[in-house]
């Protein structure tokens, strides 16, 4: 009997042979991951459950990547706490302040591999179905039960199934394309439903041009991201990791399937204008001076990320009166950015290169924008206040068009 690949996944995590969208199950969770930010939250609810030990210590990953190093005294107290908690609980996948962002650094220490279930107590960890795993984000309290018994309850989602044709034209990136699409079917868009990003165009795409598409899935509303696994995916899985795995792939007469065709020939590189992922123009609708440009996070920190960014920038200098922040997404994109003498392309531009974290996305740590001050910046949200000052306001857009506007000092076409 046809089913999504969702659905699949989902049936066999509840050994099942068959789930149905709208039902309900109970599904063996693989990988668990909080970090810093939640962690403390889920450790508490965990303590009142009352169970001594995590239900399988080798699939819970505890990263630390929001408020590192620590700023205040709150942030240590929450790492002293995460470090007890990791060593009480012998956590052997514990990523200390310096390794970077939790998205990022799961699928490169071989945590992700397709087929699997993954929640994280984060709301982008749809990114991983970029690597064909149902992975979602859910709340510290669900994350203690799911320490506590391995298991969490899903209602099985529906799927949307984005059909993407078509050759991005020179500077148009995968960001471009998803917001895009955010754009049109809106920030609710795909509420509750397992979004899956297929076609020609995604096929020709990079790992790290796909994550960027699933990282985005819950802008839009959806439960997760996914990218059916190729060639590229195995790759990838069996260089960083040597779990064993298996993949699925949706049939494309399932019941609980619909699909919108994209085609992207003529795309234009976009922004996403305060104060709402969904508020997305072409990016030569846009004029405005910028205070500061942000280069990083889990949707725009990789390496080819940096790499789309100095070939921009290479000779050339951030705009007086902005300042451009690039924090790598993980401690290997620095050290290939180190190798590839993309850094010394950047502290040559006068662009401030700051540690592997979240930075400035969630306005929680370094890099706020105070009120009135305009940031432009290849992250995934831009609501009112998200990167500090409620006065503030965030663009949201491509690697390309961060530099190329950071030269500028003004949202500006990369060319
Ligand atoms: C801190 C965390 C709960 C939050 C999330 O879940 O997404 C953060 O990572 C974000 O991007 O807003
Ligand atoms: S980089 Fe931003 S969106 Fe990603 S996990 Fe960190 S705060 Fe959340």
């Amino acid at each position: 009997m046809s089913m999504t690949m969702s659905e699949k996944i989902l049936a066999k995590a509840s050994q099942k042979n068959r789930v149905d969208a709208g039902e309900i199950v109970i599904a063996d969770i693989d990988i668990a991951m909080m970090h810093d930010l939640t962690g403390p939250l889920a450790i508490e609810s965990f303590n009142k459950i009352g169970t001594e030990k995590v239900w399988d210590n080798n699939k819970v990953v505890i990263p630390f990547d929001h408020q590192v190093p620590a700023d205040s005294l709150t942030s240590a107290n929450n790492h002293i706490l995460m470090r007890e908690f990791v060593k009480k609980q012998n956590i052997e996948n514990f990523y200390d302040v310096n390794e970077g962002v939790c998205h990022q650094i799961l699928p490169e220490f071989g945590h992700v591999v397709p087929g699997e279930i993954i929640v994280g107590a984060d709301s982008h960890t749809c990114t991983h179905g970029a690597f064909g795993a149902f992975s979602t984000g859910i709340g510290s309290t669900d994350m203690a039960m799911v320490l506590s018994t391995g298991k969490l309850w899903f209602k099985v989602p529906e799927t949307i199934q984005f059909n993407i044709e078509g050759t991005l034209k020179d500077n148009v990136c995968s960001k471009d394309v998803i917001l895009k699409i955010i754009g049109d079917i809106g920030a609710d868009g795909a509420t509750y439903k397992s979004c899956e990003f297929s076609g020609p165009t995604i096929k020709d795409m990079s790992m790290s041009d796909r994550m960027v598409l699933s990282n985005m899935a819950v802008e839009m509303g959806g439960k997760t991201g996914l990218i059916e696994p190729d060639e590229k995916t195995i790759n990838y899985v069996k260089k960083h990791s040597n779990k064993n795995f298996r993949t699925y792939k949706t049939d494309n007469d399932a019941s609980s399937l619909k699909v919108i065709d994209f085609e992207v020939n003529n795309l234009e590189p976009q922004v996403a204008c305060p104060n709402n992922v969904d508020n997305v123009k072409p990016v030569s609708e846009i004029d405005v001076e910028l205070d500061q440009v942000f280069l990083g996070s889990c949707t725009n920190g990789r390496i080819s990320d940096l790499r789309d960014a100095a070939k921009i920038l290479k000779g050339k200098k951030v705009a007086k009166n902005t300042r451009m922040l690039i924090y790598p997404a993980s401690r290997e994109t620095y050290s290939k950015a180190l190798d590839e003498g993309l850094i010394k392309i950047f502290i040559e531009a006068n662009a401030l290169v700051m540690n592997p974290c979240c930075g400035p996305c969630l306005g929680g740590h370094t890099g706020l924008i105070g009120p009135e001050e305009i940031s432009l910046s290849t992250s995934n949200r831009n609501f009112k206040g998200r990167q500090g000052s409620p006065e503030g306001k965030v663009y949201l857009c491509s690697p390309a068009t961060a530099a190329a506007s950071a030269i500028e000092g003004r949202i500006t076409k990369p060319e």
